[in-house]
């Protein structure tokens, strides 16, 4: 197995100098792709990133790195009430962008971002990164061939044990907090990509004191008559597996199902018909958390002039965010400025 082939190099900077950011910088040099800049709020902060990734150019804030003639592309990696934001300063200086899950806080400033991306010319795209990883390309095929039958019911969670610190970025409402927008939008992205648009929806959660959403279970019910669940918990971990259910065969993704994984396609009668590794390649690129490979896909779309993704279109991150508003509604969580 290879990874994808780099068509064009494009220059990336870095929005942030966080968590996500650093996984991001580490495996965008494992794939040995172009990181020539950073931007932070703070200078300090930047000359210090700059210096652990070997970045050329440390910005103390994100208006200069967007102004930067050297950088194409760049990576948002705030929380998420800051994404619509800044992703509208990279795009407003003519940068292409990749932004962090949740894309946007809400459907509206998604669609803006979709809507800005399409006047420029310019790509954005959603760091779903889980959509571009090997198992996934592979589940993807044999879907479409026809192995699985029709498929019945779709199922995932992602459950982690995170800190309960109010102030904590998955507990403050005015960060964006909240298990549905950090974790429930893998499984859900993923029920997306498989089953496509629900029909119905049907959510029920826990709120933490901070009123930030801390368990949201989903059913919903898709064309055909299929159905799905998800769970997502910031409070527990649980397997972190995903099924994709059949008449003729089911996949079970091992855990943890939303990274670089193992699955096995099992036929109804148990026997297995294919075993899937796809947390190592053959040509150096893959390895690290695999992250380089979403990262690797936004530079074909803007090689090949296509501007969107083919496996995660803007208009499809549109409208996951406004699933994800029907949900919050139901579990009753609104983030500060929303309208009520
Ligand atoms: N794809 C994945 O696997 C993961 C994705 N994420 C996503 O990445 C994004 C960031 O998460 P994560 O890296 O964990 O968050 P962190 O809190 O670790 O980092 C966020 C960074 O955003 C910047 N920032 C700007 N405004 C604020 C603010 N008001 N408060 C705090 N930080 C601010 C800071 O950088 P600076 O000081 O340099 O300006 C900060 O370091 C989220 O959208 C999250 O959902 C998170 C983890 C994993
Ligand atoms: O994949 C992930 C791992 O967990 C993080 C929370 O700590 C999430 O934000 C992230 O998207």
């Amino acid at each position: 197995m290879t990874a994808p082939s780099r068509p064009s190099a494009l220059r990336w900077g870095i929005l942030a100098t966080g968590g996500i950011a650093a996984a991001f910088a580490a495996d965008l040099r494992t794939a040995g792709l172009d990181l020539v800049a950073v931007g932070s709020r703070s200078q300090e902060s930047a000359d210090a990133f700059a210096a652990r990734y070997g970045i050329a150019r440390a910005h103390g804030s994100y208006e200069a790195l967007a102004a930067d003639p050297e950088v194409d592309i760049v990576y948002v990696a705030t929380p998420h009430p800051m994404h619509h934001a800044d992703a509208r300063l990279a795009l407003e200086h003519g940068k292409h962008v990749l932004v962090e899950k949740a894309f946007t806080l809400n459907r509206s400033e998604a669609q803006d971002l979709a809507d800005l991306g399409r006047e420029k010319g310019l790509l954005v795209m959603e760091a779903m990164w889980t959509r571009y990883l090997p198992h996934m390309v592979r589940l993807r095929e044999i879907i479409a061939a026809g192995v699985l039958g029709e498929i019945r019911a779709v199922s995932a969670d992602h459950t982690q044990s995170l800190p309960t610190d109010p102030a904590h970025r998955l507990n403050a409402l005015e960060l964006g907090g909240g298990a549905l927008l950090d974790l429930g939008i893998y499984p859900i992205s993923f029920v997306y990509d498989v089953l496509g648009a629900p029909l119905t929806v049907q959510a029920t959660g826990r709120l933490a004191e901070t009123g930030a959403d801390a368990e949201v279970a989903t059913i919903m019910t898709h064309t055909g008559g299929a159905v799905s669940t998800t769970l997502s918990s910031s409070r527990a971990a649980g397997p972190n597996t995903a099924v994709v259910l059949g008449t003729r065969a089911r996949i079970e993704i091992d855990r943890v199902w939303y990274s670089p994984t193992t699955f096995r396609v099992v036929a109804t009668d148990g026997t297995v018909q294919e075993e899937f590794d796809g947390r190592t390649t053959a040509d150096g690129r893959g390895g690290g958390r695999g992250m380089q490979y979403q990262a690797l896909a936004a530079e074909r779309y803007v090689a090949d002039g296509t501007l969107d993704s083919d496996l995660l279109p803007v208009a499809e991150s549109v409208a996951i965010m406004g699933l994800l508003d029907n949900i919050r509604a139901q579990i009753g969580v609104r983030y500060p400025g929303e309208a009520a």
